[in-house]
């Protein structure tokens, strides 16, 4: 199998081109393996990009223990890869599990159209809210030294979350203009160092009290932009902006 590796601000990726569906009957094992650390290639996802009709093409993204859900930095790289394989210019339209994307790229930085977010939900002090992904978000103090596996993993496993499971994010509040993001999950069981997913959903509940339709993120592997607009309870013409890179590209055995 040949393959490539993405990473976008250090959230990574096993990325396969199969578009003539020759990869269609990869199984849960082969996933957990190829994306194994320490048995495999290692990544915290593996993304198949398929032909699909009306659109460019279809993000097919699994989480590294070979679940599926929606992935923000995930559909950013897919774009660069896209791009790569000169399948797209420099605007494109794909589908994912989640429904219809639009995207831009432009010098290695693609911005990604996120679906509409129509509530917010509180839980306590905290918030819930889907972004193609399910989301926690929860404002800290000193994140730098918040221990974010032990927390995330006791959320991500409480009562009310564990049958679906769902991301968490730590948020601490850097400026009036941006947030440091860590998140813990679900599918990768561990912090990663970036989740778009999860910085739209840390944007969105600080946008939410402010009237800002812009925030900058910091998270551990980097930084990312997100624009959003109000729209009722909710908001819209939501963007996701930060670095897609490729990392290598190589042979597998599956
Ligand atoms: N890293 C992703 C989110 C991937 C999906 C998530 N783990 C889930 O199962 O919901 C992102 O960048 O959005």
């Amino acid at each position: 199998m040949k393959f490539y590796k993405y990473q976008g601000t250090g959230n990574d990726f096993v990325m396969i081109d199969n578009r003539l569906g020759e990869w269609d009957d990869l199984s849960i094992e082969n996933i957990q393996k190829l994306c194994d650390r320490r048995f495999g290639i290692g990544a915290d996802g593996l993304i198949k990009i398929n032909s699909a009709e009306d659109v460019d093409f279809e993000v097919d993204y699994y989480n590294s223990d070979g679940s599926k859900s929606f992935c923000g930095n995930g559909a950013r790289c897919s774009v660069a890869f896209a791009h790569f394989l000169d399948m797209i210019e420099d605007r494109t339209t794909f589908t994912a599990i989640d429904g219809i994307h639009e995207a831009e790229i432009k010098n290695g930085i693609v911005k990604l159209k996120m679906g509409d977010v129509n509530n917010i939900n509180k839980d306590g002090n905290d918030f819930v809210l889907n972004t193609g992904s399910p989301h926690y978000v929860k404002y800290v103090e000193m994140l730098n030294n918040y221990n974010v596996y032990k927390n995330g993993n006791e959320i991500r496993n409480s009562e009310t979350y564990k049958q679906e499971g769902i991301n968490v994010n730590f948020v601490e509040k850097l400026s009036d203009k941006e947030l440091f993001v860590r998140t813990y999950e679900r599918g990768v069981e561990d912090e990663t160092y970036s989740c778009g997913t999860g910085v739209t959903a840390a944007a969105l509940t600080f946008m939410k009290n402010n009237n800002q339709t812009f925030v900058g993120i910091k998270v551990m592997g980097g930084n990312l932009k997100v624009y959003a607009e109000k729209n009722g309870d909710g908001f819209k013409n939501i963007w996701l902006e930060g670095p897609a890179v490729q990392v290598f590209k190589g042979e597998t055995w599956v």
